[in-house]
């Protein structure tokens, strides 16, 4: 492990590399931010989670100094984005949403190109060859694949050699199998001693990578967390589905207190309840010699936390094309 992942690793005592307190961010008259608070650990990965619209990329532009805050405090690193925007730019690196090269610039180019902004610019060459794009140097960026855009995305954002990278939608619109090759990608740069700043609306994603994340919707901070402490922050309903090994009346399942809940599906019948669900269920099914098929008893996730609390699905809401003119990301680009 290099030093600065041994550094990395030991979260306490140090402080915080982001501390953002009541960010306060308008468009005119439109709040994005209303009011955003975290702070962000050397060497994790922390997630901002949140719907479409819900101020996420807008919260990393101000701790990247690329938008000006209309209220609250950012510091990055010991420094304001605002008023210390090169020193911040030189530790901080940063994935845009939508990277968008000449298309007639080669990867090599490109890297040159960045490497320069920077005092203590990384091998460019070795970080490709980590990327899995070694044979893509001379290659124009028009003609990589997206996921090799995707990475070459990514060795920009890295070739600064940065404290903290900041990943904003790094997936979004790859296929399954690129995403979590794109995973491996981001816990790699953890291991790297950079800190990962990631923005994102998948609840897998987060579940799956975030050591902590803020949930956010409507520009607002609902909770903030690792993801097993917010699913167990909220209550949530037990799940258990099961095919009757025979005839079942849903009255005998209705009438235990534990259980709020039947529907089926098919033969498939699913039960939600509380309290010791599964145990009061396999009783009373065992009373009536009844074998509860292929039994399965569904965990609590991510997902349902998000929605108990802010009453919304951040996947559904999320557009399914960034190319739509009416986008956050559409309407920045216009202005
Ligand atoms: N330049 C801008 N001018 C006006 N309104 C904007 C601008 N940028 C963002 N907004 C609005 O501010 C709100 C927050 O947008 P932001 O892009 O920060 O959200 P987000 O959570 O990152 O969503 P997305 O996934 O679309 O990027 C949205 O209602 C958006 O329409």
């Amino acid at each position: 492990m290099s030093t600065a992942a041994a550094q990395a690793g030991g979260k306490g005592g140090d402080m915080p590399v982001i501390e953002i307190e009541n960010l306060h961010k308008r468009y005119g008259r439109h709040v994005a931010v209303h009011d955003v608070s975290f702070t962000v650990e050397r060497g994790e990965i922390f997630g901002i989670l949140g719907p479409n619209g819900a101020g996420k990329t807008t919260t990393v532009e101000c701790a990247q100094g690329l938008r000006t805050r209309d209220g609250g405090t950012v510091r990055v690193l010991g420094s304001d984005p605002a008023t210390d925007r090169l020193a911040v730019r030189r530790k901080v690196g940063v994935q845009l949403q939508e990277t968008q090269l000449p298309d007639r610039m080669r990867v090599a180019e490109a890297l040159d190109l960045y490497s320069s902004f920077y005092p203590d610019p990384a091998d460019w060459r070795t970080l490709l060859a980590e990327l899995g794009l070694a044979d893509k140097a001379d290659t124009p960026f028009k003609k990589l694949s997206g996921g090799q855009k995707q990475r070459l995305s990514v060795a920009l954002a890295l070739v600064g050699n940065p404290e903290i990278a900041i990943l904003d939608e790094l997936t979004t619109g790859m296929d399954p199998q690129a995403r979590r090759d794109t995973w491996q990608l981001v816990e790699d740069i953890r291991a790297r001693g950079v800190t990962v700043l990631l923005v994102t609306h998948f609840m897998e994603e987060a579940e799956r990578l975030c050591d902590r994340l803020a949930l956010i919707d409507a520009g607002r901070v609902v909770a903030v967390g690792t993801p097993a402490g917010l699913v167990a922050e909220v209550d949530a309903e037990q799940r258990v589905r099961f095919r009757p090994s025979a005839p079942l009346d849903d009255r005998l399942l209705t009438g235990l207190p534990e259980v709020t809940g039947v529907t089926r599906t098919g033969n498939q019948v699913l039960v939600t309840g509380t309290g010791n669900l599964l145990h009061a269920l396999t009783s009373a099914l065992a009373a009536q010699r009844i074998t509860a098929v292929d039994l399965r008893v569904e965990q609590a996730s991510l997902e349902d936390a998000f929605v108990a609390l802010t009453g919304r699905h951040p996947d559904r809401s999320h557009r399914p094309d960034r190319a739509d003119p009416t986008s956050a990301a559409a309407q920045r680009a216009r202005q």
